[in-house]
């Protein structure tokens, strides 16, 4: 079911900060901020040859990424996502399966434009899944 791994996500207290280090420690090349509020997010994404890394930092006063900045103020890694063929058919088979899928349960629409869907941390060895429709 699950296909290329999409990206990496990292969560940061200071999306300036971190783009920044990334494009002159790490001679990253970092699209411009996006801000994404139906997700409660802003974001940048890094191209690198084999996949991308997100960083994002909350946006708005019920962002999803708060509680994770409290506990951990430096930041850190926030989750994975899988590009799926069929997300719908993913979502049906995981929630079969008896993995909580969360939000609504219905996608949304992701950074790239494509649909996306959240697993919970905790049924997947405490890491937030994130799937994207390829
Ligand atoms: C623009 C879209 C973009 C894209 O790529 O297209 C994005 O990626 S948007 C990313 C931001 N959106 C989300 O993360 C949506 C899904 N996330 C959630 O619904 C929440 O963050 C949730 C439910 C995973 C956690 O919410 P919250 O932290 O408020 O709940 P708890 O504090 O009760 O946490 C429960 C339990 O899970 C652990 N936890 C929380 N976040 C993570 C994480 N990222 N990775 C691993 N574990 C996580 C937390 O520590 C709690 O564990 P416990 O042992 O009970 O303390
Ligand atoms: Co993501």
């Amino acid at each position: 079911m699950i296909g290329r791994l999409n990206h990496v996500a990292i969560a940061v207290p200071d999306l300036g900060a971190a783009t920044a280090l990334y494009r002159d420690t790490l001679g990253a090349t970092v699209t411009p901020p996006k801000a994404e509020p139906d997700h409660g997010v802003t974001v940048v994404f890094i191209e690198l040859p084999n996949t991308k890394i997100e960083l994002l930092e909350p946006l708005g006063e019920n962002s999803p990424i708060a509680a994770f900045l409290a506990k951990s103020p430096s930041g850190g890694i926030h989750h994975v996502c899988y590009e799926v063929d069929d997300i719908l058919a993913a979502r049906d088979r995981l929630k079969a399966s008896g993995a909580r899928v969360l939000g609504t349960g219905e996608p949304k629409i992701g950074a790239h434009g494509k649909p996306v869907l959240f697993l919970h941390p905790k049924d997947f060895n405490g890491t937030l899944v994130e799937l994207e429709q390829a």
